[in-house]
């Protein structure tokens, strides 16, 4: 591809004192793709993203963003790029208005325009009424919306999602899904972590396994499909994983719930 990288990772090395978490990750990321980044619980894939965003450090290997490497390239791409983490939370006592006018200035908008079109991405995720509200008293889903909101109010051109559809509701589920494949259309590179498989299956057109520190599996569903003969990405997922009998394990949680094993019965 002769296009310009969004992102390469070459030979991500990552340990933490008692485990080696990433093995040797090579990736390069182009303008457009959504990039569905999944592996089991405590793969790598939150560890992976922090590293990108320079929030952990004593990484080995090379992170590139915007052609540069993030160690000695200063801290301007920052600006580019939006983040919804897993378990963020906004600020209880701000209202929504406050805090999205102040995370729009961190990203280096002119406070009136962030709150501005803060106003208008509420109105369009149905939240113009609870604008002025403290976050303190928003549900869950409503909470999830100003995060997403937040991530994207400065426009950035490399967006990382973490389990960004939990606690959304049916309606607002299509509108971000659809609002991804919009922003990607228009060159926005997305990178999203998500356990749930139809969904990644839906929404990305590029799929990258992570498990035991490296990267299984790398290609759109469809090849994945063909390589592995599974039908689904829940199939190929634990093929790739080497999981095997769901069944059997819950039987056996089941049983030390019940005390059937324990007694016998
Ligand atoms: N600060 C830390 N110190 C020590 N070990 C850590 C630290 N952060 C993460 N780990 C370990 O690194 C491994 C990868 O964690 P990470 O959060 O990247 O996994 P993940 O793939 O995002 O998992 P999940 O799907 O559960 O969110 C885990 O074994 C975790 O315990």
């Amino acid at each position: 591809m002769g296009e310009e990288k969004v992102l390469s990772l070459s030979n991500l090395v990552m340990r933490y004192p008692n485990k080696q978490v990433l093995n040797g990750i090579n990736l390069d990321v182009y303008p457009g793709q959504i990039i569905g980044y999944i592996g089991p619980n405590g793969a790598g894939k939150s560890t992976t993203i922090k590293i990108i965003l320079g929030l952990v450090s004593g990484y080995e290997g090379t992170v590139e963003i915007f052609g540069k490497n993030i160690a000695t390239g200063g801290h301007d791409y920052k600006r580019r790029i939006g983040y919804v983490p897993e378990n963020a939370d906004v600020y209880d006592q701000l209202t929504a208005m406050e805090y999205l006018a102040f995370v729009g200035e961190l990203y280096g908008m002119k406070r009136e325009h962030a709150a501005e079109k803060a106003n208008q991405m509420l109105a369009a995720f149905d939240l113009e009424e609870r604008a002025h509200a403290r976050a303190s008293s928003f549900s869950k889903g409503m909470r999830q919306k100003v995060l997403i909101i937040s991530s994207l109010l400065h426009d950035p051109d490399l967006i990382f999602l973490d389990e960004p559809l939990s606690g959304l509701d049916a309606n607002s589920v299509m509108i971000v899904k659809e609002l991804l494949e919009k922003l990607a259309e228009r060159g926005k590179t997305i990178f999203y972590s998500s356990h749930i498989m139809d969904v990644v299956e839906k929404i990305s057109n590029r799929i990258v396994l992570l498990t035991d520190g490296h990267i299984a599996a790398d290609g759109t569903f469809e090849e994945l499909r063909k390589e592995s003969k599974e039908g689904s990405l829940e199939g190929i997922f634990n093929q790739l994983t080497g999981f095997v009998g769901h069944e059997e394990t819950a039987i056996s949680i089941a049983d030390l719930i019940t005390g059937a094993a324990a007694y016998g019965e």
